[in-house]
């Protein structure tokens, strides 16, 4: 099984004239690769032996430029997808408010600052509409998705789902 990871980063804009205070999410255009052409978050297989956070640290650094120190994200859900009867790939969401650097486009990835009302579910994984507004929310989400007729998982047709919602997740 894959183990992966997901990183959500945030900020508040104000508008001009002061009034007007935005939400908003980075979100990657992946360009290549699982799930090529659909909105996520920055994110990826952990590589030897680090941890969780340090790998969506370095995937976010990697994808997009920001700097993200591990120890500041905080661990937001537990995502298993199942492909053909099979767990397929275990992935570790993280959202942090603290981060250093401007986003910039990779060979991987295209960075957009999106208002969360705005969030793109019609491009992104079927099943993110599901887990990712209650992410943004604030709340701890556990949840297992299943998919049939691939491989590739990003051809699958996703088929059902189980979640829990506010569950204490591990400090990983
Ligand atoms: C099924 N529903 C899903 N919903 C939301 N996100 C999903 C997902 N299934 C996989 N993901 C994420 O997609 C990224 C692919 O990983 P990623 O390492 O970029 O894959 P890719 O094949 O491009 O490999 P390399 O770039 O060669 O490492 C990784 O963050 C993983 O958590």
């Amino acid at each position: 099984m894959i183990e992966a990871t997901l990183c959500f980063p945030r900020r508040s804009r104000t508008d001009g004239s002061g009034n007007e205070r935005t939400d908003e999410v980075l979100l990657i255009e992946k360009r290549r690769g699982l799930g090529e052409g659909w909105y996520n978050g920055p994110g990826g297989k952990l590589e030897g032996d680090e941890t969780p956070r340090e790998c969506a640290g370095r995937e976010t650094r990697e994808e997009v430029g920001l700097e993200i120190d591990p120890e500041a994200l905080e661990k937001a859900g537990e995502l298993t997808f199942l492909l053909d009867g099979e767990a397929h790939t275990f992935c570790h969401v993280f959202r942090t408010r603290s981060f250093a650097g401007e986003p910039t486009a990779s060979e991987e990835a295209r960075p957009e600052w999106v208002p969360v009302e705005d969030v793109p579910y019609d491009r992104m994984w079927e099943d993110d509409h599901l887990w990712l507004p209650g992410v943004l929310e604030g709340k701890t989400v556990v949840g297992e998705f299943r998919f049939e007729g691939g491989p590739p998982l990003d051809e699958a047709e996703f088929v059902n789902h189980d979640l829990e919602w506010d569950v204490a997740l591990g400090t990983r």
